[in-house]
């Protein structure tokens, strides 16, 4: 953690640990089946991609996953962590969802301060590490406007870091370089990439298929509720080549969401 922090569980403290687990995890809402029968297993310092057409039950899983929502049933843990301990899963998490949290009114430097305090981090070295990512995000010239005043892709860039300020052990990250031009797309994943370097594990959920593709060790697809396949990108590319005749992760899911196979 950055710097270390709350119950002093962490990365160390979890070796061995899923850093992701869940089981049987379910959720209805009336009688809508949002999310079924779940089962996950994500070792530490992974990316595992988390693909599914619009309604399949992602961010459900993401909200019960961060302890947002409570499952109708099954189990989860974030680092060893159940996710009914919300306050000590928090402390492991950074979460970028599809709506960034800020305030309009503030600066970015004001908005991550903010963050930072929330977090009860250290303000000597906190201020630097803000400092340090807004320039890696190319946010530095612009870190004292109003976030009012901003494009959809620069509060999005503002949510990532704050999603990573505390360098947590776990980050879960709604459509990270949506909205966001090349460059911009091209620096967030190096940034992801240089995250996960530390040891972070990272839950990506996104539509945009090349990125999970260059991003991901695991791809989990989403259909309807379910879990129909969880493979590498390259295997999943490979098991669905010979009917798609195309050799992307793309091609791949939109085979796996049509005929709805089988893991
Ligand atoms: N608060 C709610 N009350 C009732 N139904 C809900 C609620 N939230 C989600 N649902 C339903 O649960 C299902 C899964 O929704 P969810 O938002 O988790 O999907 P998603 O995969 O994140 O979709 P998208 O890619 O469009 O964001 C959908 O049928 C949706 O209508």
């Amino acid at each position: 953690m950055y710097p270390p922090q709350g119950d002093g569980a962490g990365r160390s403290e979890a070796a061995g640990e899923a850093a992701i687990a869940a089981s049987g995890l379910s959720k209805r809402y009336g009688e809508t089946l949002a999310v079924s029968d779940l089962d996950l297993t994500i070792p530490q310092g992974s990316v595992y991609g988390f693909l599914g057409p619009n309604g399949a039950g992602k961010t459900t899983t993401i909200e019960m996953l961060t302890s947002l929502l409570p499952p109708t049933s099954g189990d989860a843990s974030v680092m060893g962590v159940p996710v009914s301990e919300r306050d000590r899963v928090k402390q492991h998490l950074g979460y970028l969802p599809h709506e960034p949290p800020v305030y309009e009114s503030y600066t970015a430097r004001e908005q991550l301060a903010y963050a930072a305090d929330i977090r009860n981090l250290d303000i000597s070295t906190s201020d630097d590490r803000i400092d340090t990512l807004l320039d890696r995000i190319d946010l530095l010239d612009v870190a004292d406007e109003r976030i009012g005043t901003y494009s959809q892709g620069m509060r999005r860039k503002v949510g990532l870091v704050q999603a990573l300020l505390h360098d947590p052990d776990v980050a879960f990250l709604d459509e990270p370089t949506s909205g966001l031009d090349p460059r911009a797309s091209r620096t967030v994943i190096d940034l992801i990439t240089e995250q996960v370097t530390t040891g972070t594990t990272v839950f990506l959920s996104s539509h945009i298929l090349p990125v999970v593709e260059e991003l991901a060790d695991t791809v989990g697809v989403l259909y309807e509720g379910e879990l129909v396949a969880e493979d590498t990108p390259t295997a999943l590319i490979e098991r669905t080549e010979s009917e798609t005749g195309q050799g992307t992760l793309e091609a791949a899911f939109l085979d796996i969401t049509t005929d709805e196979r089988a893991l």
